[in-house]
């Protein structure tokens, strides 16, 4: 569904250099390369700053990559980059949905954005409704939802245009438990229907009761990917957390 190929993304950080503040490129994602495959779920694990974020603002077409290649769904970024972006949900890390809407008029205007007309529309936010148990809050003001109510409303804004490919990052992000089971419940149905789902995660049980394989990301780098009984096997280590702390601590060694 999505092949990443020797992506990388430059930027410029400031640094002191004795008494002078000098400009350097850093490379905040390096030469990542990896396949998701149909009906797949992939986590992208890291800790801060390793990367996440910048990674799928590229998959989603909202960062230009230094350079790599970016396949969705056999259509070549370079070549048709709209076209690709309309099989994909991306669920940023700092959606704001306008406070004064309900999320039913978000999704009616997100609809419109998308040409669909009257009647699927109406049909397809039933059926959000439903998938995301928003029954209870759909027709209030965003600005009076809890924390949990806005992040499903974020998601469901994504979904309106029935994409094959989702693109979340950090989904379940300060939630709490049954607004998490929520959201990681809705990604196991999606991928029951033979979606495809990559988001990051710093909840490592979490990924490792959802995910087929865990990308570990560490300064930009793939440290290793698998799933997560390999993951654990490779570093003779019994849960996720520990097989992540060991390879950070053995490419610092190398390093
Ligand atoms: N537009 C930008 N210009 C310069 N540096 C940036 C920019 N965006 C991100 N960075 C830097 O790139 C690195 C990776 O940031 P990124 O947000 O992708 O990490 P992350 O893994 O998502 O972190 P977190 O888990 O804290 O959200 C960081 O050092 C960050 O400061």
């Amino acid at each position: 569904m999505i092949q990443v190929k020797h992506l990388t993304k430059t930027f410029v950080r400031t640094v002191k250099s004795g008494k002078r503040i000098v400009k350097e490129d850093f490379n905040a994602v390096e030469d990542v390369s990896f396949e998701v495959g149909k009906g797949e779920v992939y986590g992208i694990l890291g800790p801060n700053g390793a990367g996440k974020t910048t990674l799928l603002r590229m998959l989603a077409g909202i960062l230009t990559p230094t350079s790599g290649e970016i396949v969705v769904g056999g259509i070549e970024y370079k070549k048709d980059k709209n076209q690709a972006k309309n099989l994909i949900g991306y669920l940023s890390g700092n959606t704001k949905l306008y406070g004064r809407l309900s999320p039913r008029e978000v999704l009616e205007i997100f609809g419109g954005l998308y040409s669909i007309d009257k009647a699927t529309l109406d049909t397809r936010i039933e059926e959000i409704i439903e998938l995301l148990d928003m029954r209870s809050f759909v027709d209030n003001r965003i600005d009076r939802l809890s924390t949990g109510q806005t992040q499903r409303a974020s998601i469901a804004r994504c979904l309106i245009h029935s994409p094959e490919l989702y693109i979340f990052d950090e989904p379940t992000l300060g939630l709490d438990v049954l607004s998490s089971r929520t959201i990681i419940d809705f990604m196991k149905s999606e991928k029951e229907k033979g979606k495809t789902v990559l988001y990051s995660t710093h909840y490592m049980e979490e990924a490792e009761a959802l995910c087929d394989h865990i990308i570990m990301i560490h300064e930009g780098c793939i440290l290793a990917m698998g799933t997560s009984d390999e993951l654990k096997s490779m570093t003779q280590t019994h849960n996720l957390r520990d097989a992540f702390i060991q390879l950070m601590e053995e490419k610092e060694v190398i390093e």
